[in-house]
């Protein structure tokens, strides 16, 4: 079980002046989805959660620890991020890909053990991949390339996983499939933050909700109270009607 503590963080968007610093915890068993328009800072903000980017302002902690603090390897041991943009410049095949995974846990040129290939196997049927395993990545469909990263991210098994758009490209079935696995994460332990453009599948898996706006505003808390159709309707600039299905609403936006 790991946590991300962000104290008076302020995400360093290029070009922008500095917005609203950012004070929470995110904890074990918790889904944050991360919303906003174009350019707003979502990827901005994972990369900074990774530790790729520094914050503008104030700190983040893992673990009670500042972030800047842990060595790379130790980062990679407990947090892994799924990007938007991959670039897959050397040939790899599905299963050499997802291996890749256990790299931050083997010493170098150590190979992987049997423990590896099979929590990798794991994740290759998880994701629904298994037949896929000896394919050159380059040859894969976009949707099947975004469920290699995310069975990537699975194979890491990290306390804290990031997801940049993890329903990107992926047909409706494999959308449900992989927010209900983000869920099952969630339900063991594990601390998710994810970006999301889809409204309706932020209502459904989301614990908790982080609005940021294009002008560096933001605002944060629990799904009930941060999906409100005015607050959503301002930071997207759209005009949305709400339905409520199970007790939970649907934003379809208006023409
Ligand atoms: N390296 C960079 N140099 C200049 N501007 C950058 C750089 N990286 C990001 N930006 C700008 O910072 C802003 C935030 O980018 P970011 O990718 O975080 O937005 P986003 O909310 O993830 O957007 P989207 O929904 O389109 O994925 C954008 O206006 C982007 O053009």
């Amino acid at each position: 079980m790991a946590n991300l503590e962000l104290k008076a963080m302020a995400i360093d968007v290029p070009g922008r002046a500095q917005g609203d610093t950012l004070s929470f915890c995110m904890e074990a068993g918790q889904i944050w989805g991360v919303l906003g328009p174009n350019g707003a800072g979502k990827t901005t903000f994972l990369q900074t959660l990774a530790g790729l980017r520094a914050p503008r302002a104030g700190h983040i902690h893992l673990n009670q620890r500042p972030l800047h603090t842990y060595k790379r390897r130790a980062i990679a041991q407990q947090l892994g991020l799924v990007f938007q943009e991959r670039h897959d410049d050397f040939p790899a095949t599905v299963m050499e890909t997802a291996l890749m995974g256990r790299h931050p846990f083997l010493s170098p040129w150590q190979m992987e053990s049997a423990d590896d290939i099979e929590l990798t196997l794991e994740a290759l049927v998880a994701l629904d991949i298994d037949h896929l395993a000896d394919r050159l990545v380059s040859t894969l469909s976009g949707g099947e390339r975004q469920r290699v990263s995310i069975a990537t991210l699975m194979t890491q098994n990290p306390a804290i996983w990031l997801a940049d758009e993890p329903t990107n490209h992926l047909d409706l079935h494999h959308q449900v499939a992989t927010l209900e696995l983000m869920a099952q994460q969630a339900a063991q332990g594990k601390t998710l933050v994810m970006c999301l453009h889809d409204l309706n599948l932020a209502a459904r898996w989301c614990t908790h909700i982080l609005l940021l706006y294009p002008n560096g505003q933001a605002c944060w808390g629990d799904v009930a109270s941060m999906l409100q159709p005015s607050a959503l309707e301002t930071l997207f600039n759209q005009r949305l009607q709400t339905a409520w299905i199970d007790g939970k609403p649907f934003f379809i936006p208006a023409r």
